[in-house]
C-alpha cells in the first residue's frame, strides 16, 4: 500500500555504504569484483545503497549549492521561464518543493540553454560549467553502477548498447520548510510523497540536512543518514527492473522535512532513449525466470504513470506491461 497518509514511524538504519573513490577501481580488476558483488547484493537487499565517490570534490559540491540557492533565489517568473516538454522536467513548483529539472545535463550546449532561458543573451557560464561537471562525474558513478550490474548478471554483450540507450537529465531540489503543523499532523512534513522512480539509474544528493526516507521489503520506512556529507544515493529505477525481468524492485521512498531547515538536493537520473524499446535480454530469461514483462517504449510508461489509474496503483510497472 502507497502509505502516504498514514506515514507511519521510521526507524534510522545505515543503507550499504560503498566505495567508488578509488581510482584503480577499473573493469577487470579483483577490486571492481569485490565493489560489483557489494553493489548486486545491496540493490537486491535493498534496491539502493550510499556510494562514497571523491570525483565530485568539497569544491565541486559547494559550487553546486551555492548555484542552487543563486538559481531558486531568482523571482518566480524568471525561473519560470525554464520550461520543457517532457514531464517532470523544467521549472516545477510544488507544496513546498521547487525543482529545476534539466534535461540532458552532461552536454554542455544543454545547460547553456538552461542558463539562457533565465538569463537571455547572456547566459551563466559559471553556473553552466558547474552543472555541467557535475553531471559528468555522476555519470561516471551511474556508468560505473550499471556497468557492475550488467556484468554480475552475466549480460557483457549488452553493456554498450545499455549503456548507449539513455540520456541524463539533472534535478535540482529546494525544500522549505512546511508550515507549522500543530505537533501532531504528520502528513504536512511531507516534502516529496511515497513513489518508486521510472527510469533506469537516480544518483541522489542531499546538502546536510536529511529527510529521504526508503521503504525496505518488509515495509519499513528507513531515514536515510549518509555516512558522510558528501556521499550519494545509487537507486534503481522500474526501466531497469523491467530490462532485468524483475531481478530488482525499485524502492519506495519519500522526503519528510522534519529539521526545520530548507533543504536541497540533486538527482542525477538516467532514463531511456524515447526511441528505445526496454526488453530483457533473452539471457535473462528461462524456466527458473519466466518473462515478466512485455517490451514497452518508456515515454508510454511514463504517460500511464501520470494517469489516475497510473498514479492510484502500488504497482504501475507491473499494471501497465506486466504478463
Ligand atoms: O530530494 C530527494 O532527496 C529525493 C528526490 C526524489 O526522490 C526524486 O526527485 O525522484
Ligand atoms: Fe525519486
Amino acid at each position: 500500500m502507497d502509505s502516504n497518509s498514514l506515514l507511519p514511524l521510521s526507524v534510522s538504519i545505515q543503507l550499504p555504504v560503498i566505495d567508488f573513490s578509488d581510482q584503480t577501481l577499473i573493469p577487470g580488476t579483483s577490486k571492481w569484483d569485490k565493489v560489483k558483488a557489494d553493489v548486486r547484493k545491496a540493490l537486491e537487499d535493498y534496491g539502493c545503497f550510499e556510494a562514497l565517490f571523491d570525483k565530485v570534490s568539497v569544491e565541486l559540491d559547494k559550487s553546486v549549492f551555492e548555484a542552487m540557492e543563486e538559481l531558486f533565489d531568482l523571482p518566480v517568473q524568471t525561473k519560470q521561464r525554464h520550461v520543457s516538454s517532457k514531464p517532470f522536467h523544467g521549472y516545477l513548483n510544488y507544496n513546498v518543493c521547487q525543482s529545476f529539472g534539466i534535461s540532458d545535463a552532461n552536454l554542455v550546449e544543454k545547460v547553456n540553454e538552461f542558463t539562457q532561458q533565465l538569463w537571455p543573451g547572456q547566459g551563466n557560464k559559471r553556473i553552466s560549467e558547474t552543472v555541467h561537471v557535475y553531471s559528468k562525474y555522476l555519470v561516471e558513478l551511474d556508468m560505473m553502477v550499471r556497468r557492475m550490474i550488467m556484468e554480475s548478471f552475466g549480460i557483457e554483450k549488452h553493456i554498450d548498447e545499455h549503456l548507449d540507450s539513455t540520456t541524463y537529465a539533472l534535478r535540482m531540489m529546494k525544500y522549505t520548510i512546511p508550515p507549522d503543523d500543530n505537533g501532531d499532523d504528520e502528513e504536512t512534513k511531507l516534502g516529496l510523497r511515497s513513489h518508486a522512480d521510472k527510469n533506469i539509474v537516480t544518483i541522489l544528493h542531499q546538502y546536510q540536512v536529511d529527510g529521504l526516507e526508503i521503504k525496505t521489503k518488509d515495509e519499513k520506512w528507513i531515514k536515510v543518514k549518509p555516512s558522510h556529507p558528501y556521499s550519494f544515493i545509487a537507486m534503481v529505477g522500474d526501466s531497469l527492473c523491467a530490462y532485468l525481468n524483475d531481478r530488482f524492485s525499485s524502492p519506495y521512498h519519500r522526503v519528510i522535512m522534519t529539521a526545520k531547515k530548507t533543504r536541497y538536493s540533486t538527482a542525477l537520473f538516467s532514463s531511456p532513449k524515447s526511441e528505445v524499446i526496454i526488453d530483457s535480454p533473452e539471457e535473462l530469461i528461462d524456466e527458473e525466470h519466466p518473462r515478466v514483462f512485455k517490451p514497452f517504449a518508456y515515454d508510454d510508461y511514463r504517460a500511464f504513470y501520470i494517469t489516475e489509474a497510473g498514479r492510484r496503483t502500488e504497482s504501475p510497472l507491473h499494471d501497465f506491461c506486466g504478463l
